[in-house]
């Protein structure tokens, strides 16, 4: 664990960064830092790898004062990545991600092999292990900087708003690729971002700092989003954040039916067959294989008997995935629904049921109470073990 005891960061011209934060910032999880510009990010991201000296209070790495360790093995044991990567412009990228492992005094060849396997992880054609940065696109240069990081295998990865630089379409890929090679190598990762977004999307806890260096709140992203400490946090945050807190609910007890799901190949009497499904006025069409084809509207199929019409059939928006996917993402697929009702699908993308916006409601209300639960039992469990 990171420890952030009473820190102040005051510069010699008197500015103060950072004013007496305290942090605990858990092994093996993503904990973001996010604020205004000025508010002591990055200031405080580089006290804990010594870049920065603190004025006042103490940094441990797992119980040990960072100031008592030598700065080369305390960076070594602390990969670090910055916006627009920050690479070795005259180095090729496999020299690059191997520049960590060669100051160890890894032999050339082990050294690149590991920066091989690197460029893998993230995601990088190995095609491209020749190219200088500026050959590069910037996502891809995003990419070798996290490889370089990685490359000496650093417990703890520091992040100074390393996706900034890029689109939002690329800075999505990299926050999913960040996650999925967090979710393999389950590193202490700090990372500083001005984007609120960014934040509650990668965080397993986040601190919001307001300017001056202060702390204004340390929480989980969802109780964040339930629970803004003030009207600062509740500002920063911004609007809808009912609906973005549906992120964190899972759409897997989400009640399904598949009594309007029919097969395309399904004669109308084997429709009429199905009593539940006269309750709909609609009738969501697969194909052989039970892929969604779209929606038919059951009085143009009364009477008929041939296979069901695909040219007819509605568009069925998007699916989602049940299980995987959350409940926002089921209430988006309901809403753009034409008939007002989601798609449930598969890994596979097979559908496996539908539900209506009134289903996906009762989930909202049950699923804030629990969580309402689990917060208040929290509380409880604090307030005991601060007696
Ligand atoms: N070397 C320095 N000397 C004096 N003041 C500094 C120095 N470095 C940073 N500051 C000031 O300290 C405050 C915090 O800066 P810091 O870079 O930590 O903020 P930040 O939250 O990371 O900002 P941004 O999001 O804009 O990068 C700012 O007011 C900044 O101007």
């Amino acid at each position: 664990m990171i420890r952030i005891e009473s820190v102040t960061k005051r510069y010699p011209d008197g500015t103060v960064a950072v004013d007496q934060l305290s942090l605990d910032i858990p092994d093996g999880s993503i904990t973001v830092l996010v604020g205004p510009s000025g508010c002591g990010k990055t200031t405080t991201l580089r006290m804990i790898n010594r870049m920065v000296e603190p004025s006042e209070g103490r940094i441990l790495l797992d119980g040990q004062d960072v100031q008592a360790q030598p700065v080369n093995t305390l960076r070594r044991s602390m990969g670090y990545v910055i916006q627009n990567a920050g690479l070795f412009q005259h180095r090729t990228i496999v020299d690059n991600v191997a520049t960590v492992p060669r100051m160890l005094g890894w032999d050339k060849a082990r050294a690149r092999k590991r920066a091989m396997e690197l460029m893998e992880r993230v995601g990088l054609d190995a095609g491209l292990a020749r190219r200088y940065p500026y050959q590069l696109s910037g996502g891809q240069q995003q990419r070798v900087g996290v490889a370089r990081a990685l490359a000496a295998d650093p417990p703890v990865l520091l992040m100074d708003e390393p996706f900034s630089a890029v689109d939002p379409i690329v800075r999505k890929g990299l926050q999913a690729e960040l996650l999925r090679i967090q979710a393999e190598l389950g590193k202490t990762i700090v990372f500083v971002t001005h984007d609120i977004d960014e934040a509650i999307k990668i965080g397993n806890m986040v601190a919001v700092l307001r300017t001056g260096g202060r702390l204004a709140q340390f929480a989980p992203p969802d109780e964040l989003l339930s629970h803004p400490a003030d009207a600062f946090v509740e500002d920063f945050l911004g609007t809808d954040r009912g609906i973005r807190r549906l992120s964190f609910f899972t759409s897997a007890g989400l009640e399904l039916t598949t009594a309007p799901v029919v097969a395309v190949d399904a004669t109308a009497a084997q429709v009429a067959e199905r009593p539940e499904a006269a309750s709909t006025p609609f009738l969501l069409v697969t194909d052989t294989d039970g892929k969604p084809l779209g929606w038919a509207d059951r009085k143009a199929l009364a009477g008929g008997g041939a296979a069901l019409d695909r040219a007819a059939l509605q568009p069925y928006g998007r699916p989602f995935e049940f299980g995987r996917e959350s409940l926002r993402d089921a209430l988006d697929c309901a809403v753009l629904s034409p008939t007002g009702w989601a798609v449930a699908v598969d890994g596979s993308g097979r559908v496996v049921g539908v539900t209506s916006q009134e289903t996906i409601g009762a989930a909202i209300r049950s699923a804030h109470a629990e969580r309402e639960r689990q917060q208040a039992a929290r509380g409880t469990g604090l307030a005991k073990a601060a007696t």
